[in-house]
Protein backbone atom coordinates (compact mmCIF):
# COMPACT_ATOMS: atom_id res chain seq x y z
CA UNK A 1 0.00 0.00 0.00
CA UNK A 2 1.80 2.95 -1.00
CA UNK A 3 1.39 6.29 1.38
CA UNK A 4 -1.20 7.68 -0.76
CA UNK A 5 -2.65 9.01 -4.49
CA UNK A 6 -1.03 12.25 -4.46
CA UNK A 7 -0.66 15.29 -1.86
CA UNK A 8 -3.40 17.36 -0.69
CA UNK A 9 -2.37 21.27 -1.50
CA UNK A 10 -5.04 23.32 -0.17
CA UNK A 11 -5.96 26.40 -2.30
CA UNK A 12 -7.96 29.17 -3.27
CA UNK A 13 -11.84 29.34 -3.82
CA UNK A 14 -13.19 27.23 -6.75
CA UNK A 15 -16.19 25.84 -7.67
CA UNK A 16 -17.90 23.03 -8.91
CA UNK A 17 -20.22 21.74 -11.18
CA UNK A 18 -23.22 19.70 -10.42
CA UNK A 19 -24.81 17.35 -13.27
CA UNK A 20 -27.76 15.38 -12.39
CA UNK A 21 -31.56 15.17 -11.91
CA UNK A 22 -34.51 16.89 -9.79
CA UNK A 23 -35.81 14.95 -6.59
CA UNK A 24 -38.70 16.43 -5.19
CA UNK A 25 -38.29 14.09 -1.75
CA UNK A 26 -34.80 15.77 -1.51
CA UNK A 27 -32.38 13.65 -3.01
CA UNK A 28 -30.24 14.08 -6.40
CA UNK A 29 -29.29 17.64 -6.86
CA UNK A 30 -31.02 19.16 -4.05
CA UNK A 31 -29.15 17.29 -1.75
CA UNK A 32 -25.73 18.19 -4.09
CA UNK A 33 -26.77 21.89 -3.35
CA UNK A 34 -27.15 21.25 0.36
CA UNK A 35 -23.59 20.07 0.93
CA UNK A 36 -21.86 22.82 -1.51
CA UNK A 37 -23.87 25.03 0.48
CA UNK A 38 -23.14 24.00 4.13
CA UNK A 39 -19.10 23.89 2.85
CA UNK A 40 -19.26 27.79 1.52
CA UNK A 41 -18.27 27.05 -1.76
CA UNK A 42 -20.25 27.76 -5.48
CA UNK A 43 -21.92 25.54 -7.38
CA UNK A 44 -22.78 25.34 -11.13
CA UNK A 45 -25.55 22.92 -12.21
CA UNK A 46 -26.70 21.00 -14.95
CA UNK A 47 -30.05 19.65 -14.81
CA UNK A 48 -30.44 16.36 -17.40
CA UNK A 49 -33.45 15.19 -16.25
CA UNK A 50 -36.70 16.22 -13.54
CA UNK A 51 -38.06 13.09 -11.75
CA UNK A 52 -41.35 12.70 -10.14
CA UNK A 53 -40.98 10.07 -6.76
CA UNK A 54 -41.13 9.62 -3.24
CA UNK A 55 -39.36 7.01 -1.32
CA UNK A 56 -41.58 4.46 -2.50
CA UNK A 57 -41.92 5.12 -5.91
CA UNK A 58 -40.80 7.17 -9.76
CA UNK A 59 -43.87 8.40 -10.54
CA UNK A 60 -42.74 10.48 -13.32
CA UNK A 61 -39.36 11.36 -15.02
CA UNK A 62 -38.32 13.40 -17.97
CA UNK A 63 -35.39 13.47 -19.60
CA UNK A 64 -33.87 17.00 -20.99
CA UNK A 65 -33.07 16.70 -24.63
CA UNK A 66 -29.49 17.38 -26.18
CA UNK A 67 -30.22 20.48 -26.86
CA UNK A 68 -31.11 21.61 -23.48
CA UNK A 69 -28.38 20.39 -21.85
CA UNK A 70 -25.89 21.39 -24.15
CA UNK A 71 -27.29 25.01 -23.51
CA UNK A 72 -26.56 24.85 -19.66
CA UNK A 73 -23.56 24.00 -20.65
CA UNK A 74 -22.68 26.75 -22.97
CA UNK A 75 -23.93 28.76 -20.18
CA UNK A 76 -21.18 27.55 -17.67
CA UNK A 77 -18.47 28.14 -19.57
CA UNK A 78 -19.49 31.62 -20.78
CA UNK A 79 -19.51 32.09 -17.09
CA UNK A 80 -16.53 30.54 -16.79
CA UNK A 81 -14.90 33.10 -18.94
CA UNK A 82 -15.29 35.59 -16.68
CA UNK A 83 -12.43 37.37 -14.84
CA UNK A 84 -14.17 37.17 -11.40
CA UNK A 85 -15.30 33.62 -11.81
CA UNK A 86 -14.13 31.34 -9.54
CA UNK A 87 -12.17 28.88 -11.52
CA UNK A 88 -13.90 25.39 -12.27
CA UNK A 89 -12.16 22.37 -10.46
CA UNK A 90 -14.66 19.86 -10.00
CA UNK A 91 -17.62 18.02 -11.39
CA UNK A 92 -20.07 15.89 -9.66
CA UNK A 93 -22.08 13.71 -12.25
CA UNK A 94 -25.44 11.95 -10.83
CA UNK A 95 -28.50 11.00 -12.58
CA UNK A 96 -28.45 10.51 -16.45
CA UNK A 97 -31.42 9.11 -17.39
CA UNK A 98 -30.52 8.02 -21.45
CA UNK A 99 -28.01 7.42 -23.73
CA UNK A 100 -28.55 11.03 -25.54
CA UNK A 101 -28.17 12.95 -22.17
CA UNK A 102 -24.95 11.26 -21.57
CA UNK A 103 -23.27 11.89 -25.25
CA UNK A 104 -24.42 16.21 -24.52
CA UNK A 105 -22.69 15.45 -21.58
CA UNK A 106 -19.59 13.96 -22.34
CA UNK A 107 -19.16 16.68 -25.03
CA UNK A 108 -19.45 19.57 -22.23
CA UNK A 109 -17.31 18.22 -20.18
CA UNK A 110 -14.76 17.59 -23.28
CA UNK A 111 -15.33 21.26 -23.83
CA UNK A 112 -14.79 22.21 -20.11
CA UNK A 113 -11.61 20.43 -20.43
CA UNK A 114 -10.54 22.28 -23.12
CA UNK A 115 -11.22 25.66 -21.74
CA UNK A 116 -9.29 25.25 -18.92
CA UNK A 117 -7.20 23.05 -15.86
CA UNK A 118 -9.03 20.31 -16.30
CA UNK A 119 -11.67 19.38 -13.26
CA UNK A 120 -11.76 15.69 -11.47
CA UNK A 121 -14.30 14.46 -12.55
CA UNK A 122 -16.72 12.12 -9.73
CA UNK A 123 -19.43 9.74 -11.30
CA UNK A 124 -21.96 8.82 -9.21
CA UNK A 125 -23.63 5.78 -11.59
CA UNK A 126 -27.35 5.92 -10.70
CA UNK A 127 -28.95 2.77 -12.81
CA UNK A 128 -31.95 2.52 -10.46
CA UNK A 129 -33.56 4.63 -7.74
CA UNK A 130 -34.16 2.64 -4.17
CA UNK A 131 -38.05 1.85 -4.82
CA UNK A 132 -36.27 0.15 -7.61
CA UNK A 133 -37.43 2.05 -10.80
CA UNK A 134 -34.85 2.86 -13.67
CA UNK A 135 -32.72 5.63 -13.38
CA UNK A 136 -31.01 5.23 -16.25
CA UNK A 137 -31.81 3.29 -19.89
CA UNK A 138 -30.37 0.27 -21.19
CA UNK A 139 -28.69 2.10 -24.38
CA UNK A 140 -27.98 4.13 -21.36
CA UNK A 141 -26.09 2.24 -19.32
CA UNK A 142 -24.19 0.71 -22.24
CA UNK A 143 -22.88 4.43 -22.99
CA UNK A 144 -22.42 4.89 -19.07
CA UNK A 145 -20.01 1.83 -19.65
CA UNK A 146 -18.06 2.85 -22.64
CA UNK A 147 -18.05 7.01 -22.76
CA UNK A 148 -18.36 8.20 -19.12
CA UNK A 149 -16.78 6.64 -16.72
CA UNK A 150 -13.58 6.17 -18.70
CA UNK A 151 -13.95 10.18 -17.99
CA UNK A 152 -14.00 10.00 -14.09
CA UNK A 153 -11.43 9.54 -11.82
CA UNK A 154 -13.45 8.15 -9.39
CA UNK A 155 -17.02 6.28 -9.86
CA UNK A 156 -19.56 5.88 -6.51
CA UNK A 157 -21.36 2.88 -6.84
CA UNK A 158 -23.75 1.33 -4.86
CA UNK A 159 -23.35 -2.94 -4.23
CA UNK A 160 -26.18 -3.13 -6.73
CA UNK A 161 -25.08 -0.82 -9.28
CA UNK A 162 -21.63 -2.61 -9.12
CA UNK A 163 -23.25 -5.82 -9.44
CA UNK A 164 -25.61 -4.27 -12.65
CA UNK A 165 -22.02 -2.58 -14.18
CA UNK A 166 -19.76 -5.70 -14.02
CA UNK A 167 -22.98 -8.83 -14.50
CA UNK A 168 -20.81 -10.42 -11.37
CA UNK A 169 -21.87 -11.22 -7.94
CA UNK A 170 -21.32 -9.38 -4.95
CA UNK A 171 -22.41 -11.01 -1.78
CA UNK A 172 -19.14 -11.11 0.18
CA UNK A 173 -16.10 -9.94 0.40
CA UNK A 174 -13.57 -11.77 -2.00
CA UNK A 175 -16.79 -11.05 -4.71
CA UNK A 176 -16.65 -7.25 -3.79
CA UNK A 177 -12.63 -6.83 -4.45
CA UNK A 178 -12.98 -8.74 -7.20
CA UNK A 179 -15.69 -6.77 -9.48
CA UNK A 180 -14.22 -3.68 -8.14
CA UNK A 181 -11.24 -4.53 -10.25
CA UNK A 182 -13.31 -5.28 -12.62
CA UNK A 183 -14.48 -2.40 -13.20
CA UNK A 184 -10.86 -1.03 -14.08
CA UNK A 185 -10.52 -3.46 -16.74
CA UNK A 186 -13.22 -1.40 -18.54
CA UNK A 187 -10.80 1.88 -18.18
CA UNK A 188 -12.59 3.40 -14.98
CA UNK A 189 -9.27 4.80 -13.10
CA UNK A 190 -10.60 4.29 -9.17
CA UNK A 191 -13.40 2.65 -7.48
CA UNK A 192 -15.32 3.58 -4.19
CA UNK A 193 -17.71 0.98 -3.57
CA UNK A 194 -20.51 2.34 -1.04
CA UNK A 195 -20.94 0.22 1.59
CA UNK A 196 -24.09 1.15 3.04
CA UNK A 197 -25.73 -2.03 1.98
CA UNK A 198 -22.93 -4.73 3.12
CA UNK A 199 -23.42 -6.39 5.66
CA UNK A 200 -26.61 -3.51 7.08
CA UNK A 201 -26.65 -5.58 10.06
CA UNK A 202 -23.18 -5.08 11.04
CA UNK A 203 -22.14 -1.89 13.41
CA UNK A 204 -20.00 -0.60 10.74
CA UNK A 205 -20.39 0.70 7.35
CA UNK A 206 -17.46 -0.26 4.98
CA UNK A 207 -17.00 1.24 1.49
CA UNK A 208 -13.98 -0.20 -0.79
CA UNK A 209 -11.32 2.16 -2.47
CA UNK A 210 -9.62 0.44 -5.58
CA UNK A 211 -7.10 1.94 -7.80
CA UNK A 212 -4.02 0.65 -9.62
CA UNK A 213 -1.64 2.38 -7.18
CA UNK A 214 -3.85 1.42 -4.27
CA UNK A 215 -6.65 -0.21 -2.42
CA UNK A 216 -8.56 -0.14 0.92
CA UNK A 217 -11.40 -0.17 3.55
CA UNK A 218 -12.67 3.01 5.05
CA UNK A 219 -14.67 1.81 8.08
CA UNK A 220 -17.07 4.13 9.37
CA UNK A 221 -19.69 3.80 12.82
CA UNK A 222 -23.38 2.65 11.55
CA UNK A 223 -26.19 4.78 12.90
CA UNK A 224 -28.89 1.49 13.55
CA UNK A 225 -31.30 4.22 14.75
CA UNK A 226 -31.60 6.35 11.74
CA UNK A 227 -32.29 3.49 8.70
CA UNK A 228 -32.38 4.41 4.67
CA UNK A 229 -31.42 8.28 4.85
CA UNK A 230 -31.91 9.75 1.85
CA UNK A 231 -29.68 10.94 -0.53
CA UNK A 232 -26.37 10.12 1.28
CA UNK A 233 -24.82 8.58 -1.91
CA UNK A 234 -25.60 12.01 -3.50
CA UNK A 235 -23.79 13.51 -0.62
CA UNK A 236 -20.98 11.44 -0.74
CA UNK A 237 -20.18 12.32 -4.22
CA UNK A 238 -20.51 15.80 -3.80
CA UNK A 239 -18.22 15.88 -0.84
CA UNK A 240 -15.79 14.29 -2.78
CA UNK A 241 -16.28 16.56 -5.73
CA UNK A 242 -15.84 19.67 -3.00
CA UNK A 243 -13.25 18.34 -1.34
CA UNK A 244 -11.11 17.65 -4.71
CA UNK A 245 -12.24 21.64 -5.81
CA UNK A 246 -10.58 22.63 -2.69
CA UNK A 247 -7.14 20.64 -3.43
CA UNK A 248 -7.40 17.68 -1.65
CA UNK A 249 -6.03 14.54 -2.82
CA UNK A 250 -8.57 12.05 -4.10
CA UNK A 251 -7.81 10.05 -0.89
CA UNK A 252 -8.08 13.03 1.72
CA UNK A 253 -11.53 13.88 -0.12
CA UNK A 254 -12.49 10.15 0.56
CA UNK A 255 -12.15 10.13 3.68
CA UNK A 256 -13.59 13.91 4.65
CA UNK A 257 -16.66 12.78 2.49
CA UNK A 258 -17.03 9.54 4.42
CA UNK A 259 -16.66 11.77 7.62
CA UNK A 260 -19.22 14.50 6.13
CA UNK A 261 -21.82 11.75 5.67
CA UNK A 262 -21.61 10.02 8.59
CA UNK A 263 -22.51 13.43 10.37
CA UNK A 264 -25.56 13.70 7.67
CA UNK A 265 -26.91 10.51 9.21
CA UNK A 266 -25.86 11.14 12.96
CA UNK A 267 -27.98 14.47 12.73
CA UNK A 268 -30.60 12.85 10.53
CA UNK A 269 -34.20 14.01 10.88
CA UNK A 270 -37.42 12.44 9.99
CA UNK A 271 -39.63 14.18 7.30
CA UNK A 272 -42.34 12.68 5.14
CA UNK A 273 -41.83 9.61 6.33
CA UNK A 274 -37.96 9.53 5.19
CA UNK A 275 -34.84 10.53 7.03
CA UNK A 276 -33.30 13.35 5.75
CA UNK A 277 -29.66 13.92 6.08
CA UNK A 278 -28.43 17.15 8.01
CA UNK A 279 -25.25 18.54 7.82
CA UNK A 280 -25.98 21.57 10.48
CA UNK A 281 -23.31 24.17 10.29
CA UNK A 282 -19.89 23.62 8.71
CA UNK A 283 -16.54 25.20 9.19
CA UNK A 284 -15.18 24.93 5.40
CA UNK A 285 -12.00 25.63 6.81
CA UNK A 286 -11.85 21.72 8.98
CA UNK A 287 -15.05 20.44 7.59
CA UNK A 288 -15.94 20.39 11.20
CA UNK A 289 -14.59 17.08 11.43
CA UNK A 290 -15.86 15.19 14.63
CA UNK A 291 -14.09 11.85 15.89
CA UNK A 292 -17.04 10.04 15.93
CA UNK A 293 -17.36 10.55 12.26
CA UNK A 294 -14.10 9.60 11.19
CA UNK A 295 -13.23 6.61 9.19
CA UNK A 296 -10.45 3.92 9.99
CA UNK A 297 -8.44 3.10 6.90
CA UNK A 298 -7.12 -0.15 5.76
CA UNK A 299 -5.70 -2.76 3.24
CA UNK A 300 -6.86 -5.44 5.08
CA UNK A 301 -10.40 -7.03 5.33
CA UNK A 302 -12.93 -4.95 7.25
CA UNK A 303 -13.59 -8.25 9.78
CA UNK A 304 -10.01 -8.49 10.36
CA UNK A 305 -9.57 -8.41 14.61
CA UNK A 306 -8.55 -5.20 16.03
CA UNK A 307 -5.38 -4.55 17.18
CA UNK A 308 -4.59 -3.49 20.72
CA UNK A 309 -1.38 -1.07 21.40
CA UNK A 310 -0.82 -0.35 24.86
CA UNK A 311 -1.28 3.18 26.21
CA UNK A 312 1.53 5.97 27.02
CA UNK A 313 1.26 6.27 30.76
CA UNK A 314 0.97 10.18 29.95
CA UNK A 315 -1.30 11.85 27.11
CA UNK A 316 1.79 14.52 27.08
CA UNK A 317 4.70 12.86 25.97
CA UNK A 318 6.68 16.61 26.50
CA UNK A 319 9.72 17.91 24.26
CA UNK A 320 10.65 14.76 22.61
CA UNK A 321 14.31 14.83 20.67
CA UNK A 322 14.75 12.60 17.77
CA UNK A 323 18.71 11.55 17.34
CA UNK A 324 21.01 9.64 15.11
CA UNK A 325 22.81 7.58 18.19
CA UNK A 326 23.35 5.90 21.68
CA UNK A 327 25.58 8.65 22.74
CA UNK A 328 23.01 11.84 22.21
CA UNK A 329 20.22 9.49 23.78
CA UNK A 330 22.57 9.42 26.88
CA UNK A 331 23.65 13.38 26.67
CA UNK A 332 19.78 14.05 26.52
CA UNK A 333 18.37 12.27 29.14
CA UNK A 334 21.18 13.33 31.68
CA UNK A 335 19.32 16.99 30.53
CA UNK A 336 16.30 15.54 31.93
CA UNK A 337 14.23 14.55 28.50
CA UNK A 338 11.90 12.17 29.54
CA UNK A 339 10.67 10.66 25.50
CA UNK A 340 13.18 10.02 23.04
CA UNK A 341 13.55 8.02 19.83
CA UNK A 342 16.66 6.73 18.22
CA UNK A 343 16.40 7.18 14.48
CA UNK A 344 19.43 5.11 12.89
CA UNK A 345 18.83 6.18 9.05
CA UNK A 346 21.45 3.77 7.37
CA UNK A 347 23.42 5.17 4.33
CA UNK A 348 23.14 3.88 1.29
CA UNK A 349 26.82 4.62 0.41
CA UNK A 350 28.07 2.79 3.67
CA UNK A 351 25.31 0.61 5.26
CA UNK A 352 25.19 -0.22 8.91
CA UNK A 353 25.04 -4.69 9.23
CA UNK A 354 22.40 -6.09 11.31
CA UNK A 355 24.97 -6.52 14.07
CA UNK A 356 25.66 -2.97 14.20
CA UNK A 357 22.26 -2.10 13.91
CA UNK A 358 21.70 -4.78 16.75
CA UNK A 359 24.42 -3.26 18.74
CA UNK A 360 23.01 -0.15 18.72
CA UNK A 361 19.88 -0.10 20.32
CA UNK A 362 20.83 -2.84 22.65
CA UNK A 363 22.96 -0.15 24.27
CA UNK A 364 19.99 2.32 23.93
CA UNK A 365 18.01 0.33 25.67
CA UNK A 366 20.34 -0.17 28.41
CA UNK A 367 20.98 3.34 28.68
CA UNK A 368 17.27 3.94 29.43
CA UNK A 369 16.67 0.90 31.59
CA UNK A 370 15.34 1.91 35.15
CA UNK A 371 15.17 5.51 34.34
CA UNK A 372 11.44 6.24 33.48
CA UNK A 373 12.65 7.23 29.61
CA UNK A 374 10.15 6.38 26.75
CA UNK A 375 12.73 5.26 24.15
CA UNK A 376 11.18 4.35 20.64
CA UNK A 377 13.39 2.89 18.20
CA UNK A 378 12.43 4.18 14.67
CA UNK A 379 11.73 1.68 11.43
CA UNK A 380 13.42 -1.35 13.47
CA UNK A 381 10.90 -2.94 15.02
CA UNK A 382 11.91 -6.35 15.57
CA UNK A 383 15.24 -5.18 17.16
CA UNK A 384 12.77 -2.93 19.51
CA UNK A 385 11.25 -5.85 20.31
CA UNK A 386 13.85 -8.52 20.55
CA UNK A 387 15.54 -5.41 22.90
CA UNK A 388 12.20 -4.42 24.98
CA UNK A 389 12.36 -1.11 23.92
CA UNK A 390 9.46 1.17 25.51
CA UNK A 391 8.76 2.04 21.65
CA UNK A 392 8.20 1.65 17.82
CA UNK A 393 8.42 4.84 15.61
CA UNK A 394 6.77 3.59 12.11
CA UNK A 395 6.06 6.10 8.84
CA UNK A 396 3.16 4.90 7.00
CA UNK A 397 5.11 3.09 4.53
CA UNK A 398 7.35 0.63 7.26
CA UNK A 399 3.39 0.42 9.30
CA UNK A 400 2.07 -1.20 6.30
CA UNK A 401 5.05 -3.67 5.98
CA UNK A 402 5.60 -4.24 9.73
CA UNK A 403 3.55 -7.08 11.62
CA UNK A 404 1.37 -5.69 13.46
CA UNK A 405 0.71 -8.78 15.30
CA UNK A 406 4.06 -9.08 16.56
CA UNK A 407 4.53 -5.26 17.76
CA UNK A 408 1.00 -5.67 19.10
CA UNK A 409 2.18 -9.71 20.92
CA UNK A 410 5.45 -7.82 22.38
CA UNK A 411 3.48 -5.05 24.31
CA UNK A 412 5.66 -2.49 22.85
CA UNK A 413 4.35 1.25 22.23
CA UNK A 414 3.74 1.79 18.71
CA UNK A 415 3.90 5.50 17.48
CA UNK A 416 3.54 6.64 14.00
CA UNK A 417 3.82 9.16 11.55
CA UNK A 418 1.00 10.95 9.63
CA UNK A 419 0.63 13.94 7.14
CA UNK A 420 -3.14 13.88 6.19
CA UNK A 421 -6.62 12.69 6.72
CA UNK A 422 -5.53 9.52 5.17
CA UNK A 423 -2.56 8.87 6.96
CA UNK A 424 -4.94 9.64 10.02
CA UNK A 425 -7.35 7.22 9.56
CA UNK A 426 -4.77 4.27 8.45
CA UNK A 427 -2.89 5.18 11.92
CA UNK A 428 -6.15 4.54 13.34
CA UNK A 429 -6.46 1.14 12.29
CA UNK A 430 -3.44 0.03 14.41
CA UNK A 431 -5.24 1.96 17.15
CA UNK A 432 -1.18 3.61 18.19
CA UNK A 433 0.25 4.31 21.62
CA UNK A 434 0.68 8.08 20.16
CA UNK A 435 0.16 9.62 16.74
CA UNK A 436 2.77 12.01 15.30
CA UNK A 437 1.31 15.14 13.22
CA UNK A 438 4.03 16.66 10.32
CA UNK A 439 5.50 18.37 8.98
CA UNK A 440 3.98 21.28 11.00
CA UNK A 441 7.01 23.91 9.79
CA UNK A 442 9.94 23.35 7.03
CA UNK A 443 12.67 21.03 7.76
CA UNK A 444 15.75 21.18 6.21
CA UNK A 445 16.24 17.41 8.05
CA UNK A 446 14.21 15.55 5.95
CA UNK A 447 12.90 15.48 2.42
CA UNK A 448 9.27 15.94 2.26
CA UNK A 449 6.56 15.89 -0.78
CA UNK A 450 3.99 17.59 2.43
CA UNK A 451 3.48 20.90 2.76
CA UNK A 452 4.38 22.27 5.97
CA UNK A 453 0.64 22.04 7.59
CA UNK A 454 1.85 25.38 10.37
CA UNK A 455 0.02 25.90 13.51
CA UNK A 456 -3.70 26.32 12.97
CA UNK A 457 -3.30 22.55 11.38
CA UNK A 458 -1.93 21.94 15.11
CA UNK A 459 -5.29 23.37 16.59
CA UNK A 460 -7.23 21.33 14.32
CA UNK A 461 -5.18 17.89 14.26
CA UNK A 462 -5.68 18.48 18.79
CA UNK A 463 -9.68 19.31 17.98
CA UNK A 464 -9.90 16.53 16.26
CA UNK A 465 -7.75 13.08 18.14
CA UNK A 466 -7.31 14.89 21.67
CA UNK A 467 -7.93 12.61 24.32
CA UNK A 468 -7.93 9.61 22.02
CA UNK A 469 -3.97 9.38 21.34
CA UNK A 470 -1.50 11.22 22.60
CA UNK A 471 -0.41 14.24 19.88
CA UNK A 472 2.90 14.68 18.77
CA UNK A 473 4.23 17.64 16.48
CA UNK A 474 7.08 17.23 14.17
CA UNK A 475 8.86 19.45 11.92
CA UNK A 476 10.86 22.42 12.04
CA UNK A 477 10.20 23.35 15.31
CA UNK A 478 12.66 25.48 17.43
CA UNK A 479 12.23 27.14 20.83
CA UNK A 480 9.85 29.99 19.38
CA UNK A 481 7.80 27.47 17.49
CA UNK A 482 7.34 25.14 20.71
CA UNK A 483 6.03 28.45 22.41
CA UNK A 484 3.71 29.02 19.39
CA UNK A 485 2.66 25.83 19.56
CA UNK A 486 1.86 24.82 23.42
CA UNK A 487 -1.24 27.19 23.36
CA UNK A 488 -3.26 24.60 20.80
CA UNK A 489 -2.80 22.35 23.62
CA UNK A 490 -0.60 19.13 21.91
CA UNK A 491 0.90 17.30 24.09
CA UNK A 492 4.45 16.58 22.63
CA UNK A 493 7.08 18.40 20.24
CA UNK A 494 9.67 16.30 18.21
CA UNK A 495 12.93 17.89 16.66
CA UNK A 496 15.77 17.03 15.40
CA UNK A 497 18.04 20.12 14.37
CA UNK A 498 16.77 22.31 17.44
CA UNK A 499 19.06 20.06 19.60
CA UNK A 500 21.24 17.96 17.78
CA UNK A 501 22.13 21.15 16.13
CA UNK A 502 22.34 23.85 18.61
CA UNK A 503 25.51 25.53 19.69
CA UNK A 504 25.10 24.27 23.40
CA UNK A 505 22.67 21.55 23.19
CA UNK A 506 22.43 21.30 26.99
CA UNK A 507 21.16 25.01 27.11
CA UNK A 508 18.97 24.55 24.11
CA UNK A 509 17.23 21.21 25.83
CA UNK A 510 16.64 22.98 29.13
CA UNK A 511 14.91 25.82 27.39
CA UNK A 512 12.77 23.95 25.26
CA UNK A 513 11.56 21.86 29.01
CA UNK A 514 11.33 24.72 30.76
CA UNK A 515 9.45 26.62 27.79
CA UNK A 516 7.06 23.06 27.59
CA UNK A 517 6.67 22.49 31.06
CA UNK A 518 6.14 25.94 32.84
C1 LIG B 1 7.95 11.74 16.41
C2 LIG B 1 8.24 11.45 14.98
N1 LIG B 1 7.38 11.86 14.06
C3 LIG B 1 7.60 11.61 12.75
C4 LIG B 1 8.73 10.94 12.37
C5 LIG B 1 8.98 10.60 10.92
O1 LIG B 1 8.95 9.21 10.80
P1 LIG B 1 8.95 8.51 9.37
O2 LIG B 1 7.75 8.99 8.64
O3 LIG B 1 9.14 7.09 9.60
O4 LIG B 1 10.20 9.11 8.67
P2 LIG B 1 11.68 8.80 9.07
O5 LIG B 1 11.90 9.25 10.46
O6 LIG B 1 11.84 7.33 8.93
O7 LIG B 1 12.45 9.60 8.09
C6 LIG B 1 9.61 10.53 13.36
N2 LIG B 1 10.74 9.86 13.07
N3 LIG B 1 9.34 10.79 14.66
C1 LIG C 1 12.01 13.07 10.74
C2 LIG C 1 10.91 13.99 10.42
N1 LIG C 1 9.66 13.55 10.16
C3 LIG C 1 8.83 14.55 9.87
C4 LIG C 1 7.43 14.35 9.50
O1 LIG C 1 6.75 15.33 9.18
O2 LIG C 1 7.02 13.21 9.56
S1 LIG C 1 9.56 16.06 9.93
C5 LIG C 1 11.02 15.36 10.35
C6 LIG C 1 12.26 16.13 10.57
C7 LIG C 1 12.29 16.83 11.89
O3 LIG C 1 13.52 17.44 12.02
P1 LIG C 1 13.70 18.98 12.40
O4 LIG C 1 13.29 19.13 13.81
O5 LIG C 1 15.19 19.20 12.22
O6 LIG C 1 12.89 19.79 11.43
Amino acid sequence: MSTSLSVSKPQAAASVLLIGGTDPSGAGLQADWRVVHALGMHAYTVVTAVTAQNTTSVSDMGVLGATKISAQFQSVQQALLREDALPLAAIKIGMLGDEFAIAAVCEGIAALQAQGQPPRVIVDPLIMASSGARLLTQQGENMLLERLLPLADVVTPNLNELAQLTGMPVTDIEEIEAATKQLLSIGVRSVLLKGGHYSADSEESSDYFYSQELHFWLIGKRWPDKANVLGTGCLLATAMACATAQGYAITDAIVLAKTLVSRGIRNAVLANGAYQARLGDIDPNDWSVDYQDFPLMTPQSPETPRLQLPACDSQRLGIYPVVDSVEWVEKLIHCGIKTIQLRLKTDVENPPTWDELDQQIAAAVKVCAGRNIRLFINDHWQLAIKHGAYGIHLGQEDLYDADHQAIAASGCHLGVSTHSYTEVARARWVNPSYIALGPIYATTSKDMPWVPQGPAAVERWVKLLDGHYPLVAIGGIDRERAKALKPTGVGSVAMITAITKAEDYQAATLELIKIWEE
